[in-house]
């Protein structure tokens, strides 16, 4: 991975290109942005060259993306930003590798607008920040091998890299890409009734954090499943089972379901608009 050009460096955008610049440290980013505060933290934070742009992309701006001659075009603007990007980019698209990270624009509407087959849709989360992500990875069908490999390597550089069929995209936003907002609710929820329990927030959040880290490390490590480890927490007629039918009585288990099923829902709205 030697120069890659980076569309949005927003929350995704900036979590991706740290994670690449942490594992090919002597890699060349050229960073566009229309926001120069973003554009700036580029420059901080991953030594990027930037590319201030007015969306369609300018000949100027254009112009400079072609001497860069990126490897990698990495898309992590907001799907409604997309078509003004894709009529400037379309001129340059098929000389490299376009990953897209956007949820909502599937590999059809990424051809079509960039004029390109050589695309791949990557559905990571946040915790790319810290190369902990879990990314989908869905190459189109006509991609090259070497390309399909370069963008397994991209992935993993964000943490761990599934190869999915792209009807099963929504349901990894669901499960993951937006379930990890599911999963922070949750955490700070925790923490809340410590806190109501007595505990100061900030204690508690440590606490739950630790809690959960280490719930996810013994299901990791044991294969035991959770329903089994539930029920070695309760005791009989003790705390936990008091704790689990509370849960319960306020549709904990049902309203978990019911999120990722609606934020896989909304996606599927997204393609089709
Ligand atoms: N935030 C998340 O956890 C996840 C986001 N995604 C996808 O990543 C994409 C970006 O999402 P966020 O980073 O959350 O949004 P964001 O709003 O934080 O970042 C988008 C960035 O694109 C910039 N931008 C807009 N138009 C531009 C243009 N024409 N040229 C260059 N830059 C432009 C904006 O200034 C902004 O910094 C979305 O398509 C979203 O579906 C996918 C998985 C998870
Ligand atoms: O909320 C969203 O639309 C994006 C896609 C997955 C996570 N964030």
């Amino acid at each position: 991975m030697q120069r890659v050009a980076i569309f949005g460096y927003g929350n995704m955008g900036a979590a991706f290109a740290k994670a690449l610049h942490r594992q090919f440290p002597d890699a060349r980013f050229l960073v566009a942005e229309i926001d120069p505060g973003k554009a700036e933290a580029a420059r901080q934070e991953i030594g990027a060259e930037s590319l201030m742009l007015d969306a369609p992309l300018s000949d100027r701006s254009l112009s400079s993306l072609g001497k860069f001659q990126p490897e990698l075009l990495l898309l992590a603007v907001k799907p409604f930003q997309f078509a003004d990007l894709a009529s400037g980019l379309r001129r340059h698209a098929g000389s490299s590798l376009v990953i897209s990270l956007m949820a909502g624009i599937d590999l059809a509407a990424l051809a079509e607008g960039l004029q390109t087959t050589r695309v791949v849709r990557f559905l990571p989360n946040l915790a790319a920040v810290v190369g902990q992500s879990v990314t989908a990875v869905t190459p189109h069908t006509e991609l090259a091998v070497e390309d399909r490999t370069t963008a397994m390597t991209a992935a993993e550089a964000a943490g761990m890299a599934v190869q999915l069929p792209e009807d099963l995209i929504s349901s990894l936003i669901g499960l993951s890409g937006s379930g990890i907002a599911f999963a922070f609710q949750f955490l700070h929820a925790l923490a809340l009734g410590g806190t109501q329990a007595g505990i100061s927030y900030p204690q508690s959040l440590e606490i739950a954090i630790a809690t959960v880290e280490g719930a996810a490390a013994a299901l990791k490590t044991s294969g035991i499943h959770p329903a089994d480890y539930v029920t070695r927490v309760c005791s009989p007629g003790g705390t936990t089972i008091r704790g689990v039918a509370a849960l319960e009585q306020h549709g904990f288990t049902a309203a978990v379901m019911q999120a990722v099923h609606s934020a896989e829902q909304r996606s599927r709205e997204l393609e089709r608009e």
